[in-house]
C-alpha cells in the first residue's frame, strides 16, 4: 500500500543482456509473452507500483529491438548497459541523484511476473527498518553440492532463491558496487555488493512465481502462470 511519507524511488531495471541461455534468435527480453516483449511486461510491472517515480533503462550499446517496443515512445530514461549486470547498474546508477532519489529499486527485465503488491512490501518492510533488503523465496528442494555425482547433500535451512527487486539506498548502493566491482568481487546481485560493504540485507519473502526468464523452458512456464493469474 502506498504511503505518502515514502520518497521518492528510483527504479532501474538492467536490459543490455543477450540472453544466451535461452538460445533464442534475439535477446530475451524482446521475446514475446501474451502479446508484449518480457521488457514491456516488467517495466508495466513497475509502472504498478505509484512510489516508484521514475525509471532508468539498461540498454545494451548496439539494441536494435527497443525501438519497436512501446516504451520506446515513453519518458523512460534510457542508459547504455555494461559488459555485465553490475556494469549496467552502475552505469545507470550514476545517473541517479541521490539526495532526489535517496533510494532505488533494481529489478531484472527478465523477470516480468513480480506482482507489484510483492514490490510494495518490500518497499515497506526496508523502509521501516531502514535497510535495504532484496525479495526472495525460500528453498524447497534438497540442496546438493557436486557435478557428476554428488558431493554432499546441503542443508537448505535458512537457504533462499535470491529475486529481484532489490532495494537500497541509492548513495550507500552507489559506493558499493564502485567499491566491490573494483576489488574484483563477483557481483551477481546488487546485495552482494552490499554484504561485501557490511551492510545488512533485508530478506523480504516473495512469490516464488516471480522466476527469471533464463532458459527456453522458462517462457512456457510464465505463461502458464500468467494463464493461472488470469482465470
Ligand atoms: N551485461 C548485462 C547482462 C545482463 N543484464 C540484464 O540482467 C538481467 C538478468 O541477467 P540474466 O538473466 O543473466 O540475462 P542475460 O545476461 O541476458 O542472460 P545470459 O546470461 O543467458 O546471457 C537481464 O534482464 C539482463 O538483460 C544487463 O542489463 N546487462
Ligand atoms: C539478480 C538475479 O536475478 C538474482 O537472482 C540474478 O543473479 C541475475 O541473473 P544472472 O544470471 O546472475 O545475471
Amino acid at each position: 500500500m502506498q504511503n505518502p511519507e515514502w520518497p521518492a524511488i528510483a527504479a532501474i531495471m538492467p536490459a543490455a543482456g543477450i540472453g544466451s541461455r535461452m538460445q533464442a534468435a534475439l535477446p530475451k527480453q524482446y521475446l514475446q509473452l501474451h502479446g508484449k516483449t518480457l521488457l514491456e511486461h516488467s517495466v508495466a510491472r513497475l509502472q504498478a507500483v505509484p512510489a516508484v517515480s521514475a525509471i532508468w533503462l539498461a540498454l545494451a550499446p548496439d539494441d536494435s529491438y527497443f525501438a519497436a517496443t512501446a516504451l520506446a515512445h515513453s519518458d523512460i530514461q534510457r542508459v547504455k548497459g555494461g559488459a555485465e549486470r553490475m556494469h549496467s547498474v552502475l552505469n545507470a546508477l550514476q545517473f541517479i541523484d541521490e539526495h532526489h532519489y535517496p533510494w532505488v529499486l533494481v529489478h531484472d527485465a527478465a523477470r516480468p511476473l513480480v506482482r507489484p503488491d510483492d514490490i510494495e512490501k518490500l518497499i515497506t518492510q526496508c523502509l521501516a527498518a531502514n535497510e535495504g533488503g532484496i525479495l526472495a523465496c525460500r528453498v524447497r528442494d534438497t540442496m546438493k553440492r557436486g557435478e557428476l555425482c554428488v558431493a554432499e547433500t546441503v542443508s537448505r535451512e535458512h537457504l533462499w532463491h535470491a529475486l529481484t527487486p532489490q532495494f537500497f539506498p541509492t548513495a550507500m548502493l552507489k559506493a558499493a558496487l564502485k567499491d566491490a566491482i573494483q576489488a574484483g568481487v563477483a557481483v551477481t546481485d546488487e546485495a552482494s555488493a552490499m554484504e561485501w560493504a557490511g551492510h545488512k540485507v533485508l530478506l523480504v519473502e516473495g512469490r516464488s512465481d516471480n522466476i527469471k526468464i533464463t532458459q527456453p523452458a522458462d517462457l512456457a512456464l510464465a505463461a502458464f502462470y500468467l494463464e493461472q493469474l488470469a482465470q
